[in-house]
């Protein structure tokens, strides 16, 4: 694999992009560490996702959210997956373009419903109509998420280990 200045790769865009199960594939492609930032602050506060919504509301995820961010982007040789709300914070914008390279993982409404349907474990989709939710939260976070990015790539382009494969490729690292 050739030299590379990528130090590590940061992957934003909505829920159901891909980040999580993409962001595998590319630490294991790369040999790189892989860390979810929604895993970390289910470690770090011995609950899960859902749970904490209901506890402490979106805000206070979104404070644990912003610590763990901040901790995370400040390491090297990583892959880390965002959740889908976390460029809706300016401090995280900052510290995710300012100390990694970010990927938008573009990806149309249709594809994020059917990739969310069977996993109940977000709390923002558990509503009557997820369809309108996320098209909603698209309309607000696709300029955050391109603000924040250096590169876009679309998650359609065949399977995860492929769209991780792309990327790679965009980055020159292969
Ligand atoms: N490129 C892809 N093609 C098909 N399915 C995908 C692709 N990327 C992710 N998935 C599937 O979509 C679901 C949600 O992916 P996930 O990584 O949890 O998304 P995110 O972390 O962005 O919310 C998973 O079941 C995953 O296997
Ligand atoms: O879009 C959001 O605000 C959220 C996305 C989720 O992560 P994924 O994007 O990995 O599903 C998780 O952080 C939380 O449920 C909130
Ligand atoms: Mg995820």
């Amino acid at each position: 694999m050739a030299q590379s200045t990528v130090q590590n790769i940061f992957l934003v865009g909505p829920m159901g992009a891909g980040k999580t199960t993409i962001g595998r594939q590319l630490a294991d492609l790369l040999r790189w560490e892989f860390v979810d930032s929604d895993h970390e602050i289910e470690a770090r506060t011995g609950a899960d996702i859902p749970w904490i919504f209901d506890i402490e509301g979106e805000a206070g995820f979104r404070l644990r959210e912003e610590q763990v961010i901040d901790a995370l982007t400040q390491r090297r040789h990583i892959v880390l997956a965002t959740g889908g709300g976390a460029v809706t914070r300016e401090q995280n914008r900052r510290h995710l373009h300012d100390r990694g390279t970010v990927i938008y993982l573009e990806t149309p409404v249709e594809r994020q419903l059917e990739r969310t349907a069977r996993d109940h474990n977000r709390p923002l989709l558990r509503t009557p109509d997820p369809r309108a939710r996320l098209t909603e939260l698209l309309s607000q976070r696709d300029p955050l998420y391109r603000e924040v990015a250096h590169h876009i790539m679309p998650t359609e382009r065949g399977s995860a280990r492929e769209v991780a494969w792309h990327i790679l490729q965009a980055l020159g690292m292969r």
